[in-house]
């Protein structure tokens, strides 16, 4: 049984952040489940250009809103409470709070992130 406290991660490895995002990996490789789970916090006003190339990811919202975009398509999405967005082709994409608040997501990622990444220049995460 893994037992993971976000209480426990802040200020480690494993609390990521970078412009106008933080992240706390609650499920990272060395924890052998093949996926990992995030908390992440997309601060108001930020404006990220993304695209997992080497991940697929799923973000469940559970507070805030914001949109994401479809960058090969223009195609936009309202993300608010009780939405999840999945860019399960590597799909290029943005992710904007226009909100007052945090844009608060639960995020899955395969194959399972090593628990201190920050986005390269093309908005990817490196391999594991
Ligand atoms: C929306 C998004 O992908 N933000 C970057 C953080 C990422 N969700 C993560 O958990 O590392």
């Amino acid at each position: 049984m893994i037992i993971a406290d976000k209480t426990g991660l802040v200020g480690t490895a494993r609390d990521a952040s970078g412009p106008g995002w933080r992240s706390l990996r609650l499920l990272v490789k060395s924890d052998g489940m093949g996926f990992s789970m995030t908390e992440t916090k997309v601060l108001p006003g930020a404006v990220l250009t993304l695209q997992y190339k080497n991940h697929i990811e799923a973000c469940y919202c559970i507070g805030g809103s914001g949109t994401v975009t479809e960058l090969d398509n223009g195609a936009v999405h309202r993300i608010v409470p009780g939405v999840l967005y999945a860019p399960d082709a590597h799909d290029r994409h943005e992710v904007r709070n226009d909100g007052v608040d945090p844009l608060h997501l639960i995020c899955v990622f395969l194959p399972a992130l090593q628990g201190d990444e920050v986005h390269g220049p093309d908005g990817s995460y490196a391999s594991a």
